[in-house]
């Protein structure tokens, strides 16, 4: 990966969890995520046209996840990737899903994936 845009530590509160204590909460997640894309244009126009918007795809994010209700982060980190690669201009990205406090004594556990267009 070259140049990228990020999103760093972005919480978001959903249903999220294989045991029955946790189909009846809601839980934070936090994502980091890291999409490839040439920033040179935007930075010769300055026009945010140009741009992967972070705000944007950080919308989008927390419009599905705070939908959703899987059980695995394996399956929503999945997802969140598809998304992002099928409605804006990424080829390329990094994802990390933590989930705090999901285990004892450890600050966070969670999945990192990177995925590519077909
Ligand atoms: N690899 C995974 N391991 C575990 C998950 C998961 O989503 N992926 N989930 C759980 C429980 O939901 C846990 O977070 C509750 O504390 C356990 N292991």
């Amino acid at each position: 990966m070259t140049d990228s845009v990020f999103i760093e530590g972005l919480q978001i509160d959903t249903l999220i969890g294989i045991y029955d204590w946790e189909r009846r909460i809601r839980q934070p997640l936090v994502f980091d995520v890291e999409m490839e894309f040439d920033n040179r244009k935007p930075a010769a126009t300055d026009a945010i046209a140009d741009t992967l918007d972070y705000k944007a795809v950080s919308k989008r994010l927390i419009a599905y996840v705070s939908a959703s209700e899987f059980g695995l982060v394996e399956t929503l980190a999945e997802r969140c990737a598809e998304l992002i690669l099928a409605e804006f201009p990424v080829a390329r990205l990094r994802l990390k899903l933590s989930k705090p406090g999901a285990v004892r004594g450890a600050r966070a556990v969670g999945v990192r994936i990177e995925r590519s267009r077909a």
